[in-house]
Protein backbone atom coordinates (compact mmCIF):
# COMPACT_ATOMS: atom_id res chain seq x y z
CA UNK A 1 0.00 0.00 0.00
CA UNK A 2 1.30 3.68 -0.87
CA UNK A 3 2.01 5.76 1.71
CA UNK A 4 -0.19 8.44 3.06
CA UNK A 5 0.62 11.90 1.60
CA UNK A 6 -1.26 15.28 2.70
CA UNK A 7 -1.17 18.11 0.45
CA UNK A 8 -2.46 21.27 1.68
CA UNK A 9 -4.79 23.77 0.31
CA UNK A 10 -3.40 27.02 0.16
CA UNK A 11 -6.78 28.26 -0.88
CA UNK A 12 -7.32 28.18 3.33
CA UNK A 13 -4.30 30.05 4.15
CA UNK A 14 -3.88 33.52 4.79
CA UNK A 15 -3.27 35.31 1.03
CA UNK A 16 -1.57 38.37 2.74
CA UNK A 17 1.79 35.97 4.07
CA UNK A 18 1.62 33.32 1.48
CA UNK A 19 4.96 32.87 1.79
CA UNK A 20 5.43 32.12 5.75
CA UNK A 21 2.14 29.90 5.26
CA UNK A 22 3.88 27.73 2.99
CA UNK A 23 6.86 27.58 5.31
CA UNK A 24 4.72 26.72 8.11
CA UNK A 25 3.39 23.69 6.20
CA UNK A 26 6.53 22.21 5.51
CA UNK A 27 7.67 22.73 8.89
CA UNK A 28 4.24 21.05 10.11
CA UNK A 29 5.26 17.76 7.74
CA UNK A 30 3.49 18.59 4.63
CA UNK A 31 4.15 16.25 1.77
CA UNK A 32 3.25 18.78 -1.25
CA UNK A 33 1.56 22.12 -1.76
CA UNK A 34 -1.63 21.89 -3.32
CA UNK A 35 -2.40 25.33 -5.66
CA UNK A 36 -5.97 25.70 -6.87
CA UNK A 37 -6.17 27.82 -9.78
CA UNK A 38 -9.71 29.40 -10.77
CA UNK A 39 -10.32 31.35 -13.82
CA UNK A 40 -14.12 32.96 -12.89
CA UNK A 41 -15.30 30.57 -16.02
CA UNK A 42 -14.81 26.80 -15.37
CA UNK A 43 -15.27 27.80 -11.74
CA UNK A 44 -17.20 30.47 -10.17
CA UNK A 45 -14.08 31.95 -8.24
CA UNK A 46 -11.14 33.22 -9.42
CA UNK A 47 -7.45 33.01 -7.36
CA UNK A 48 -4.04 32.58 -8.63
CA UNK A 49 -2.25 32.59 -11.51
CA UNK A 50 1.89 31.83 -13.04
CA UNK A 51 3.24 34.88 -11.45
CA UNK A 52 1.72 34.26 -7.73
CA UNK A 53 3.37 30.27 -8.35
CA UNK A 54 6.67 31.37 -9.32
CA UNK A 55 6.83 34.21 -6.30
CA UNK A 56 5.92 30.94 -4.11
CA UNK A 57 8.40 29.24 -5.84
CA UNK A 58 11.49 30.14 -3.34
CA UNK A 59 10.11 29.67 -0.23
CA UNK A 60 9.89 25.63 -0.06
CA UNK A 61 11.72 22.78 -1.88
CA UNK A 62 8.05 20.73 -1.64
CA UNK A 63 6.30 19.62 -4.97
CA UNK A 64 3.77 21.97 -6.06
CA UNK A 65 0.81 20.14 -6.92
CA UNK A 66 -0.98 22.27 -9.77
CA UNK A 67 -4.78 21.95 -9.80
CA UNK A 68 -6.13 24.09 -12.97
CA UNK A 69 -9.36 24.87 -12.98
CA UNK A 70 -9.16 26.82 -15.87
CA UNK A 71 -10.88 26.56 -19.62
CA UNK A 72 -9.15 26.33 -22.26
CA UNK A 73 -6.58 24.58 -20.51
CA UNK A 74 -3.36 23.56 -22.47
CA UNK A 75 -2.72 27.12 -24.18
CA UNK A 76 -1.67 28.08 -20.64
CA UNK A 77 -0.10 24.56 -19.26
CA UNK A 78 3.57 25.68 -20.45
CA UNK A 79 2.97 28.85 -18.32
CA UNK A 80 2.19 26.88 -15.18
CA UNK A 81 5.63 23.99 -15.84
CA UNK A 82 7.66 27.30 -16.55
CA UNK A 83 6.43 28.75 -12.87
CA UNK A 84 7.44 25.89 -10.91
CA UNK A 85 4.61 23.27 -10.75
CA UNK A 86 5.73 19.47 -10.65
CA UNK A 87 2.43 18.19 -11.22
CA UNK A 88 -0.05 19.74 -13.36
CA UNK A 89 -3.57 18.81 -12.99
CA UNK A 90 -6.20 19.48 -15.64
CA UNK A 91 -9.80 18.71 -15.95
CA UNK A 92 -11.24 16.80 -19.17
CA UNK A 93 -14.22 19.40 -19.65
CA UNK A 94 -11.38 21.78 -20.05
CA UNK A 95 -9.76 20.66 -22.98
CA UNK A 96 -10.46 19.69 -27.08
CA UNK A 97 -8.41 17.00 -26.23
CA UNK A 98 -6.71 15.12 -23.40
CA UNK A 99 -4.84 13.15 -24.61
CA UNK A 100 -3.02 15.81 -26.68
CA UNK A 101 -2.79 17.90 -22.86
CA UNK A 102 -1.06 14.77 -20.85
CA UNK A 103 1.66 14.03 -23.83
CA UNK A 104 1.91 18.31 -23.14
CA UNK A 105 2.31 17.81 -19.52
CA UNK A 106 4.93 14.58 -19.69
CA UNK A 107 6.66 16.27 -22.85
CA UNK A 108 7.64 19.50 -20.04
CA UNK A 109 8.42 16.51 -17.12
CA UNK A 110 6.04 17.23 -14.69
CA UNK A 111 3.68 14.70 -13.14
CA UNK A 112 0.57 14.72 -14.93
CA UNK A 113 -3.02 14.90 -13.15
CA UNK A 114 -6.38 14.38 -13.94
CA UNK A 115 -9.49 15.55 -11.87
CA UNK A 116 -12.74 13.91 -11.79
CA UNK A 117 -15.88 16.37 -10.80
CA UNK A 118 -18.14 14.41 -8.76
CA UNK A 119 -20.72 14.04 -11.70
CA UNK A 120 -17.99 12.94 -14.07
CA UNK A 121 -17.67 9.57 -14.58
CA UNK A 122 -14.22 7.10 -14.46
CA UNK A 123 -14.93 6.32 -18.27
CA UNK A 124 -13.55 9.22 -19.56
CA UNK A 125 -10.17 8.41 -18.55
CA UNK A 126 -9.91 4.58 -18.29
CA UNK A 127 -8.00 4.10 -21.39
CA UNK A 128 -5.95 7.11 -20.60
CA UNK A 129 -4.97 6.05 -17.14
CA UNK A 130 -1.73 4.14 -18.17
CA UNK A 131 -0.69 7.91 -19.19
CA UNK A 132 -1.38 9.20 -15.66
CA UNK A 133 0.42 9.98 -12.52
CA UNK A 134 -2.43 10.93 -10.43
CA UNK A 135 -6.16 11.14 -10.87
CA UNK A 136 -8.04 13.86 -8.46
CA UNK A 137 -11.28 12.82 -7.29
CA UNK A 138 -13.50 15.94 -6.35
CA UNK A 139 -15.49 15.47 -3.46
CA UNK A 140 -17.09 18.94 -3.70
CA UNK A 141 -18.27 20.47 -6.85
CA UNK A 142 -14.74 23.12 -7.44
CA UNK A 143 -14.59 26.40 -6.74
CA UNK A 144 -14.37 27.22 -2.96
CA UNK A 145 -13.01 25.88 -0.30
CA UNK A 146 -15.20 24.77 3.14
CA UNK A 147 -17.76 22.63 1.29
CA UNK A 148 -19.61 19.90 2.80
CA UNK A 149 -17.73 16.10 2.20
CA UNK A 150 -19.82 14.19 -0.76
CA UNK A 151 -19.36 10.76 0.31
CA UNK A 152 -20.72 9.42 -3.25
CA UNK A 153 -17.60 9.94 -4.57
CA UNK A 154 -15.87 6.95 -2.49
CA UNK A 155 -17.44 4.52 -4.81
CA UNK A 156 -15.70 6.03 -7.43
CA UNK A 157 -12.16 5.75 -5.66
CA UNK A 158 -13.44 1.97 -5.12
CA UNK A 159 -13.98 1.24 -8.35
CA UNK A 160 -10.94 3.39 -9.69
CA UNK A 161 -8.42 1.47 -6.81
CA UNK A 162 -9.63 -2.01 -8.59
CA UNK A 163 -8.96 -0.92 -11.73
CA UNK A 164 -5.88 -0.10 -10.42
CA UNK A 165 -5.00 -3.11 -9.01
CA UNK A 166 -6.70 -5.06 -12.18
CA UNK A 167 -4.11 -3.86 -14.50
CA UNK A 168 -1.21 -3.06 -12.06
CA UNK A 169 -0.59 0.39 -12.39
CA UNK A 170 1.25 3.08 -10.21
CA UNK A 171 -0.86 6.04 -10.61
CA UNK A 172 -1.50 8.02 -7.31
CA UNK A 173 -5.37 8.26 -6.11
CA UNK A 174 -6.06 12.08 -4.46
CA UNK A 175 -9.08 13.25 -2.79
CA UNK A 176 -10.02 16.82 -2.75
CA UNK A 177 -12.80 18.57 -0.69
CA UNK A 178 -14.44 18.82 2.64
CA UNK A 179 -11.67 16.06 4.12
CA UNK A 180 -11.82 16.00 7.73
CA UNK A 181 -10.94 14.14 10.81
CA UNK A 182 -13.90 11.41 10.08
CA UNK A 183 -14.48 11.22 6.34
CA UNK A 184 -9.85 10.87 5.56
CA UNK A 185 -10.71 7.38 7.27
CA UNK A 186 -13.23 6.69 4.87
CA UNK A 187 -11.34 8.00 1.61
CA UNK A 188 -7.98 6.07 2.88
CA UNK A 189 -9.90 3.29 3.32
CA UNK A 190 -11.37 3.28 -0.04
CA UNK A 191 -8.61 3.78 -2.26
CA UNK A 192 -7.22 7.05 -1.92
CA UNK A 193 -3.24 8.04 -1.00
CA UNK A 194 -3.15 11.74 -1.09
CA UNK A 195 -5.36 14.08 1.06
CA UNK A 196 -6.04 17.70 -0.06
CA UNK A 197 -7.19 19.98 2.70
CA UNK A 198 -7.63 23.54 3.01
CA UNK A 199 -10.21 24.03 5.99
CA UNK A 200 -9.09 21.35 8.24
CA UNK A 201 -5.39 22.30 8.41
CA UNK A 202 -5.56 25.69 8.28
CA UNK A 203 -8.52 26.14 11.12
CA UNK A 204 -8.92 23.25 13.05
CA UNK A 205 -7.08 22.89 16.61
CA UNK A 206 -6.13 26.68 16.38
CA UNK A 207 -4.14 26.39 13.23
CA UNK A 208 -2.16 24.02 14.59
CA UNK A 209 -0.65 23.08 11.62
CA UNK A 210 1.56 20.01 12.40
CA UNK A 211 -1.23 18.19 14.41
CA UNK A 212 -3.76 18.32 11.90
CA UNK A 213 -1.76 17.16 9.42
CA UNK A 214 -0.60 14.55 11.61
CA UNK A 215 -4.51 13.28 12.27
CA UNK A 216 -5.07 13.94 9.05
CA UNK A 217 -2.34 11.20 7.99
CA UNK A 218 -4.08 8.38 10.56
CA UNK A 219 -6.45 5.83 9.61
O1 LIG B 1 -10.25 22.75 -5.05
C1 LIG B 1 -10.82 22.95 -4.02
C2 LIG B 1 -12.13 23.59 -4.01
O2 LIG B 1 -12.49 23.82 -5.32
C3 LIG B 1 -10.22 22.44 -2.77
O3 LIG B 1 -8.81 22.28 -2.89
C4 LIG B 1 -10.55 23.13 -1.52
O4 LIG B 1 -9.81 24.31 -1.41
C5 LIG B 1 -10.26 22.27 -0.34
O5 LIG B 1 -10.64 22.97 0.77
P1 LIG B 1 -11.47 22.31 1.95
O6 LIG B 1 -12.69 21.69 1.34
O7 LIG B 1 -10.54 21.34 2.56
O8 LIG B 1 -11.77 23.49 2.81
Amino acid sequence: MKKIQISPSILSADFSQLGNEIKKLEEGGADMIHVDVMDGHFVPNLTMGPPIIRALRQHTKLPFDVHLMISPVHKYIQDYADAGANIITIHPEATENLKNSIQHIKSLNKKVGVSLNPETKIDLIIELLDEIDLVLIMSVNPGFGGQKFMPKVLEKIKELKKIKDEKNLEFDIEIDGGINFDNNKLAIAAGANILVSGTTIFKNNNGNIKKNIELLKSS
